[in-house]
Formats: structure tokens, C-alpha cells, sequence
């Protein structure tokens, strides 16, 4: 591709977690880690925790077989370019990039993901529900991993969204100090493809706060899927599990850039519910953007 082509985009958020938007619904577009690197770059390119390329499941090699699910196929990358499965705060965003492109109408909606299909309520200015799936972590109450930050260290819990989170519960947020590099997780082994760690806090009934350090993206002021991991993880801990009891169970998620409401259903099915809102657009020429400068942060 003509690197000095004009690329259109368009900026969202979902509680200050933030994407780069990228229609691509034929997926012609060359993207490799180095150019999603660079527009994600907040000192020289556009800025965000990561990139969500739009593109129709029939033209992706991922997602044709969810194609008849679902038109449209979420390729997710983090700042660094490097590719994840799943996405919660995404997924919100990119619907509501659709219901305002006129690709899809306000209401429900099925979105392609790495980690399968997600089914979507949108309303036309409000919120966006996302049913996220069921969460899997290994079996009996205890907490099966360690993670260590600002020299302290926590039992943590071991939760997979669609993507892999480890989940310690804190007395105070700030103990997780500057979060400007990964917390160690141990054992190393538990997570193969790296984690999302999440430091979460207690602020009332069924009602926590966290703050994320994301794989791939540094400390952000969201994560989707990072609260459904907190949230699971806390029922657990509270003795609340809807397969058992058959009610459904929710907590009110604080997260830096706002508030999710989760749920976890008999089924096993975690929803969740928040703002998506697409704040800018315009064109971008690839060839134009600079590598990111030194700091192992993308997101600094
Ligand atoms: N911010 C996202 C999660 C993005 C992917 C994550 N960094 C990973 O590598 O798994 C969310 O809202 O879920």
C-alpha cells in the first residue's frame, strides 16, 4: 500500500479506555505491529491503548467462519501493535463506530471477536451491553497465582475473559505504585501469552474499584474484560456464584475513566454495561508517523 495514502480514522473511548478506529471492511489494509505502534502513539501519532480495525468477517481469515453470525469482525490490537483475543471496552466501541457509519442499526447486534462472537445491545445515545461470555478460571476458591508491584506482592486470582487476567485485591490502589512497567506474575507458567493484571479494592456491597496494568498497553484508565475479571473474582470471594444459586449476580465496577455495571448469569454469561462514544475523525498518512521514542511505555 502507498504509505503516503491518506487512511481514515476515527478516535472512541469506552470510560477513557481509548481506541484508534480503522474502517477497513475489505481488510486491504497492510497493518503490521509497527504501524498500529505508531498510531497509537500519544507524543506522534494519534494516541491509544489500542487499535480496532473494522473490517467484514467474510474478508478476514479469522473470522470467516463467524461470518454468518456476524458481518463485522473486531481486529484487535494492543498500542504495541501486538494482537489480543478480546477486547470488552472495544467491542463497545466498535459498536457504536457501526451504528453511527449506518453499518448497523441501534438495538442488538452480533460483533466477530478473536475469542468468538459477542452479542451487543446498543442504545441509539446511550449505554452499551455487551454479553461477554463465560468466564474460566480454575476450579475451588483460592487465589492460584502471586503478582508483585512497587515491592509487594498479592495473591491473585487467575480469571480468562476470552483473555488472560490475573486479579489481586488490594487494601489501597495506590500500593500498585507507578505501574509504569508490567507486575510480575508468578508462576510464569500460568500465563504462556502474558498478563492483564488487576489491582481491585472493595468500596461498598458488590460495589469494587481497580486499577489495570494491560499486556501490550501499559496502565490504562479502563479494561472490559479486566472488570468482568474483577468482578468474577470478587463474587467468588463473597460466596456468590449464580450457576449454584440460580440468580443472576452484579457488582458496580470503578474503574480510573468511569463505571461498568456487571453481571454474572446462572448460565455462566458475564454482561456488561457502559458508555462507548467515538469523540474525533479524520485521515492519517502512515508513511508520516515516526517510531515510538525509547520509553518502554507505550501508552506514557
Ligand atoms: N482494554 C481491553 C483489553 C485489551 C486487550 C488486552 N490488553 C490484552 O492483551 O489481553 C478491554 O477493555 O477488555
Amino acid at each position: 500500500m502507498d504509505s503516503a495514502a491518506p487512511v481514515r480514522f476515527l478516535k472512541g473511548h469506552g470510560t477513557e479506555n481509548d481506541f484508534v478506529i480503522i474502517p477497513d471492511p475489505d481488510g486491504t489494509l497492510d497493518l503490521p505491529p509497527a504501524a498500529v505502534a505508531r498510531l497509537c502513539d500519544r507524543h506522534a501519532g494519534i494516541g491509544g491503548d489500542g487499535l480496532l480495525r473494522v473490517v467484514r468477517s467474510a474478508a478476514h481469515p479469522e473470522a470467516r467462519g463467524m461470518a454468518a453470525e456476524a458481518e463485522w469482525f473486531m481486529d484487535y490490537r494492543n498500542a504495541d501493535g501486538s494482537v489480543a483475543e478480546m477486547c470488552g471496552n472495544g467491542v463497545r466501541v466498535f459498536a457504536r463506530y457501526l451504528e453511527r457509519a449506518g453499518l448497523a442499526a441501534a438495538g442488538d447486534l452480533a460483533v466477530a471477536t478473536r475469542a468468538g462472537v459477542r452479542r451487543v445491545h446498543l442504545a441509539k445515545d446511550g449505554d452499551v451491553t455487551v454479553h461477554m461470555g463465560a468466564a474460566r478460571l480454575p476450579a475451588g476458591p483460592e487465589p492460584s497465582v502471586t503478582v508483585a508491584a512497587a515491592g509487594r506482592e498479592w495473591p491473585a486470582r487467575n480469571v480468562n475473559m476470552g483473555n488472560p487476567h490475573a486479579v489481586a485485591f488490594v487494601d489501597d490502589l495506590a500500593h500498585a505504585g507507578d505501574l509504569l512497567t508490567a507486575p510480575a506474575v508468578t508462576p510464569s507458567g500460568a500465563y504462556p501469552e502474558g498478563a492483564n493484571v488487576e489491582f481491585a479494592v472493595d468500596r461498598g456491597l458488590r460495589h469494587v474499584a481497580l486499577r489495570v496494568h494491560e499486556r501490550g498497553s501499559g496502565e490504562t484508565r479502563s479494561c472490559g474484560t479486566g472488570a468482568c475479571a474483577v468482578m468474577v473474582a470478587a463474587a467468588r470471594r463473597d460466596g456468590a456464584d449464580p450457576a449454584a444459586e440460580g440468580v443472576p449476580v452484579t457488582y458496580t465496577v470503578d474503574v480510573p475513566g468511569g463505571r461498568l455495571v456487571i453481571t454474572e448469569h446462572p448460565d455462566g454469561g458475564v454482561e456488561m454495561t457502559g458508555p462507548a462514544v467515538i469523540v474525533a475523525e479524520g485521515t492519517v498518512e502512515l508513511g508520516r508517523l515516526t517510531a515510538p521514542s525509547g520509553d518502554d511505555r507505550s501508552n506514557g
